[in-house]
């Protein structure tokens, strides 16, 4: 079942779906490992708000907000998408997974994800992240989740680092 706050023409999934882009040796690597579908505790832990702070860079968006107090190094929520090896330069919603030489794989989370979509840079908010995104091999594969990187207080955003690279390749758009 999507969350409160789920967009409509967003499909709501809970273990990465692999795009036609993806090559079959490449989707075997990614894959490796992966028994069953991995229980996640995302909805326990976060839920997605939408911003009102007047100063917030991304007011009126939507966020990803802790539930309860969040210990440091703790995974908070996977980021679920689309995994693919084709151009995603407009998404808005793409992540780095994995590089073997000139062939890049991306989770991009436009059109189906799950909260990790929500999650917003740190920058203009405070001053460091409160979380990191990390590769994992898990039941799933291998995978992209967000963990925190000190102690998250009840109610306070998630927010990690995308990278200068992100927000370079967005300003060089503009
Ligand atoms: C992965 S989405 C994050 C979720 C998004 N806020 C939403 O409501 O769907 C990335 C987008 O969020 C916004 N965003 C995230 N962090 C931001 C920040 N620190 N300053 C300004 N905009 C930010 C930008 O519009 C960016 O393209």
């Amino acid at each position: 079942m999507p969350p409160n706050q789920w967009p409509s023409n967003v499909q709501y999934i809970s273990t990465c779906s692999y795009h036609f882009s993806v090559p079959k040796d490449m989707r075997a690597f990614l894959a490796d490992g992966a028994t069953s579908v991995e229980k996640t505790n995302s909805q326990s832990l976060v839920v997605i708000r939408r911003i009102s702070s007047p100063t917030h860079p991304a007011k009126g968006q939507f966020g990803l907000f802790s539930t309860s107090k969040i210990p440091t190094k703790t995974h908070i929520v996977d980021y679920i998408g689309e995994i693919h090896c084709d151009e995603r330069e407009d998404s808005d919603y793409d992540l780095s997974l994995y590089r073997d030489g000139d062939l890049s794989v991306g989770i991009d989370a436009s059109r189906m994800g799950n909260e990790g979509r929500f999650v917003n840079d740190y920058r203009g908010v405070q001053d460091k992240p409160n979380a990191i995104c990390v590769d994992a091999r898990t039941r799933s594969g291998l995978t992209m989740r967000i963990e925190s990187c000190r102690t998250i207080k009840k109610g306070e955003e998630i927010l990690v680092s995308y990278g200068k690279a992100w927000w370079q390749a967005r300003r060089l758009a503009e």
